[in-house]
């Protein structure tokens, strides 16, 4: 898959709730009321990243939780870390 421009990235992260373009990958940090609702947050996000077959790094700080996103195999942002961005956003907004 082919990894994304940085103009293609920056595109996409207009269109994203809460991402930033990082040291070549895509990061969004959510703070949630409690601990155990951040790991449930992440346990929605992990079964889906599964489904996929594509899965986020996964950084959990108490209440705050970081996903990171780069398709490790390309190297780079590709479109199936866009896609899985808008996912997760849709995971935790429900
Ligand atoms: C065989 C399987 O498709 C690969 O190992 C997948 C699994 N999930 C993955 N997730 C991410 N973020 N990058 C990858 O390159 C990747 N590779």
């Amino acid at each position: 898959m082919a990894v994304l421009t940085d103009e293609q990235v920056t595109a996409a992260v207009g269109t994203l709730d809460g991402w930033e373009h990082v040291d070549g990958a895509l990061r969004r940090s959510v703070k949630f009321p409690s601990f155990l609702a951040g790991i449930e947050a992440v346990r929605r996000v992990a079964e889906h990243a599964e489904s996929r077959d594509h899965h986020p790094d996964i950084d959990i700080r108490w209440r705050t939780v970081t996903f990171t996103l780069v398709t490790h195999s390309a190297g780079g942002i590709t479109e199936q870390d866009t896609t899985m961005a808008a996912d997760i956003d849709r995971i935790l907004a429900s």
